[in-house]
């Protein structure tokens, strides 16, 4: 028996091995008659049935159908049924449908099903691209093919910046499906050694009229030259533009058209109530205010024209704690603060969000009662996108624009060209509140508070002043200084254009990591901007480009002056106005009028022999005043003066006999000794200064020792006088904003500065995940990856991502 036993057990193992290879071969050949099938299916359908009501009716795989079966999709939308069936055949398409209408998936499921036909596996590398106007657009679009791709075997990565280059390339070449946005992907195809895009099957670009638009157009053209031209090309947006230019710098092969709402009465939802309200510049704020108190139970978006204006609005706003959590959305605030803010926005049930134009396209978030557009957007397009928050599939909504006098005529007038139906409404007359004088008290109390209400006002009236449409935008006719005093502020700030400029131009510039130079890299990091050649950078230079700060230190506005910002701010602003700090004033810089206004908060030292005056407008530079060391910048080269007898100082060849002075030798040979003289003197000295320098550190160093000796011995160390630190003066910049009290403060529903909450684990990060990931890859392709806990950072749905790849 034994024997035997022994004998069938050495018989079995081949038995078994012969098994499961038949058993895999059998998989395959289903497998390759499945396929067959389904392209027979695809072959065979007719794109313009109006038959095709649901996605069973498509001839889809069967993890995708799975995928949109367990997201609770069922029947296709009108753009669905459209493009769906023929992109399924292979066409280019440019689909245009109104806002909610649901684009985003008739993309991704062809993006998914073109990949699944080709068998592609993570050896075929790059096979789909999908491009993004905006990171948070990407970052939506990115958890939808999660969601509906999630029994395919696919990698997919985000790739919007906001980490290091080189960080994200180490996972690029693995993936198969890519979300990014324009710049950071062509910085990719640039620059990351091994990772080309020579295989891609399916480009996409989700709302193309603006990826093709300004500001985008010279990244998108380099990004498709590292495309192949034989590929598959799905444009989709709300505004759709034709343009053959565009077709052909894209090199679309005769496509397709889905306009499923051309004939439609309106361009918007039809789900949405839209309205207008005719309130005065210098009362907008006064109307934004009451609105907002009167929707309390709401959740709002409320659309300003550059993130200058976001921040003023949601720091007055803040303090004035009008009973609802508040929130503030720009394009200069770090990747994880904005993702964040997103996701906060799309939880809250009620709550009011100030934002830019950085979600007014694409973004989803549920159940948004209002769209306010407080600052009139600068074309119809803008506008229906922006309205387009609201009112989404088959959901109601409700949206109004606040315009000037002069803004009705003419934005009437463009809405009306773009079918959208809009009526009027008044502000009622006891609902109207006016929040100037308490705008005005706190601009005064707060130094901060009134530099971001001059930054608003500048950025506001500059974006105007720039805007094309001359027929709404009438800048002559605005009452600037009440509008001025309508924002708190005690005087109107000076502004100054520069000619020649574009406001779609700038607006459409490209946020940070467009280009594809290192710079941008640095910039993306959200950590540090980069340095201009011989750029001096202050402390205060470090905070005011602190990302996501809310309030500044009172010493920078005193190093601000409003005409001089204009000049160089484009260069660190992307929500439209070109403004700057300038970092110091020379005395060339000032024109007069500019320049008294400055002395009267800062002194100007000069004459002192230096190139540079020395400007007092701050307690450090007074106390540099103090060292004879900061000082030497100052003072310029000595000059050695003899006095005659009148006690008149002269420079010395003035007062030397000719004759005597020639006798010497040549002039420059003496120069030449001099100064080789004066090297080697400084170069002593230098020697006593270093060793002078070491004692002082060191003796710096003993005192910080004995000192933590004191305090590991109990001793309170400032108890000995000797060792306290007489540099610190303990000033706090913002000390006087942080008093203020704060609207949801407490409530946790609006505390941006509060440091998250340290979330639990994930389940990536469990220790057995490794053996568990091991295992898995031996498993067979397209098994369902359990995801214990929804991801919610970045980084958690990165590494879902990478986790998809088999
Ligand atoms: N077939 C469907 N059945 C049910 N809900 C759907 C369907 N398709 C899309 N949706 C839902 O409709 C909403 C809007 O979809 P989506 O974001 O794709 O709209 P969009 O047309 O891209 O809008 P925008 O023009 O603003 O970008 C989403 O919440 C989505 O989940």
């Amino acid at each position: 028996m034994a024997p035997n036993a022994r004998h069938g057990g050495r018989q079995a193992k081949p038995q078994q091995k012969s098994g499961r290879t038949d058993q895999r071969q059998q998989k395959r050949k289903r497998d390759q008659e499945d396929l067959q099938k389904l392209e027979e299916r695809v072959n065979e359908l007719d794109p313009k049935s109006t038959e095709t009501k649901n996605f069973s009716d498509l001839p889809l795989s069967v993890p995708t159908a799975r995928g949109l079966e367990a997201s609770h999709f069922q029947t296709l939308t009108d753009v669905q049924a459209g493009a769906i069936p023929l992109a399924l055949k292979g066409n280019d398409i440019l689909g245009a449908a109104k806002t909610g209408s649901g684009k985003t998936l008739a993309f991704l499921v062809p993006v998914l099903e073109k990949l699944y036909r080709a068998q592609w596996t993570e050896f075929d590398g790059l096979g789909a691209l999908i491009i993004s106007p905006t990171r948070e657009l990407a970052v939506q679009i990115f958890e939808v093919l999660r969601k509906i791709g999630r029994h395919h075997a696919f990698s997919a990565g985000l790739v919007i910046g906001g980490k290091s280059l080189k960080e994200e390339a180490e996972r690029l070449d693995r993936m198969n499906i890519l979300v990014c946005t324009p710049g950071r992907m062509l910085q990719h195809l640039d620059q990351t050694a091994g990772f080309d895009a020579n295989n891609l099957q399916l480009l996409v670009l989700d709302e193309a009229d603006r990826i093709m638009d300004m500001g985008f157009s010279s990244s998108v053209d380099a990004l498709v030259e590292h495309l192949p031209k034989e590929r598959q090309t799905l444009m989709f947006s709300a505004t759709q533009s034709k343009k053959v230019s565009d077709l052909a710098r894209l090199s679309l092969n005769d496509p397709e058209y889905v306009s499923v709402h051309e004939a439609a009465v309106s361009a918007t939802p039809v789900n949405l109530q839209q309205h207008y309200i005719v309130t005065p510049l210098t009362e907008k704020l006064d109307t934004l205010y009451g609105f907002i108190k009167a929707n309390l139970k709401s959740k709002i978006i409320v659309f300003l024209s550059s993130g200058k204006q976001v921040r003023f609005v949601y720091e007055s706003f803040r303090h004035l704690q009008p009973g609802i959590p508040l929130l503030h959305l720009h394009g200069r605030q770090k990747q994880m603060a904005r993702l964040e803010i997103t996701s906060r926005f799309t939880a809250a049930k009620q709550s009011c969000l100030f934002a830019t134009d950085v979600v007014a396209r694409g973004i989803d978030f549920p159940a948004v009662d209002w769209v306010i557009q407080a600052d009139c957007p600068e074309d119809a397009d803008t506008y229906i996108h922006r309205v387009g928050r609201t009112a989404r599939f088959e959901s109601n909504g409700r949206a109004v624009i606040f315009l000037d006098p002069s803004e009705e005529t003419g934005m009437l007038k463009r809405l009306e060209q773009k079918k959208i139906p809009i009526q009027k409404v008044n502000v009622k007359e006891k609902k109207k509140k006016s929040i100037k004088d308490q705008l005005q008290s706190m601009c005064f109390q707060n130094p901060d508070l009134k530099y971001l209400g001059q930054k608003a006002f500048i950025s506001y009236t500059r974006s105007i002043h720039l805007q094309r449409d001359k027929q709404v935008f009438q800048f002559k006719k605005l009452d600037l200084d009440g509008f001025a005093a309508s924002l708190g502020l005690p005087g109107t700030p000076q502004i100054k254009f520069q000619k020649g400029e574009d406001i779609k131009r700038i607006k459409n510039a490209p946020r940070s990591g467009m280009s594809s130079g290192s710079e941008s890299e640095m910039e993306l990091d959200g950590s540090k901007k980069p340095k201009k050649k011989g750029e001096v950078r202050t402390k205060y230079d470090r905070m005011f480009e602190r990302t996501n700060q809310d309030v500044l230190s009172s010493h920078y506005s005193k190093l601000v002056l409003d005409g001089d910002e204009e000049k160089k701010d484009g260069d660190d602003d992307d929500e439209g106005d070109f403004l700057s700090v300038k970092r110091r004033l020379n005395d060339d810089d000032l024109d007069e009028e500019a320049k008294n206004a400055f002395q009267s908060s800062a002194k100007i030292i000069e004459g002192m022999g230096g190139d540079e005056p020395f400007i007092v407008d701050s307690k450090r530079r007074e106390k540099a005043l103090k060292s004879k060391k900061k000082m030497l910048k100052f003072k310029g080269n000595p000059t050695k003066l003899v006095y005659d007898d009148d006690g008149n100082s002269h420079e010395v060849y003035e007062l030397q006999d000719e004759d005597d002075f020639n006798q010497e030798g040549p002039a420059e040979e003496l120069r030449r000794k001099f100064v080789e003289d004066e090297t080697t003197r400084v170069r002593e000295a230098d020697v006593d200064d270093k060793q002078h320098a070491k004692d002082k550190r060191r003796e710096k160093r003993d005192k910080r020792k004995a000192r933590e000796a004191m305090e590991i011995a109990g001793i309170d160390p400032d108890a000995a006088p000797m060792l306290a630190n007489a540099e610190d003066d303990g000033h706090d910049p913002l000390e006087f904003m942080r008093s203020l009290p704060m609207a949801g403060q407490g409530s946790g529903s609006d505390s941006e500065a509060e440091p998250p909450k340290k979330r639990a684990k994930k389940w990536f990060e469990d220790d057995s995940d490794e053996e568990r990931k091991a295992k898995k890859a031996k498993k067979a392709r397209g098994k369902v990856i359990e995801v214990d806990q929804e991801p919610e950072t970045l980084e958690d749905l990165e590494a879902l991502a990478a986790g998809l790849l088999d």
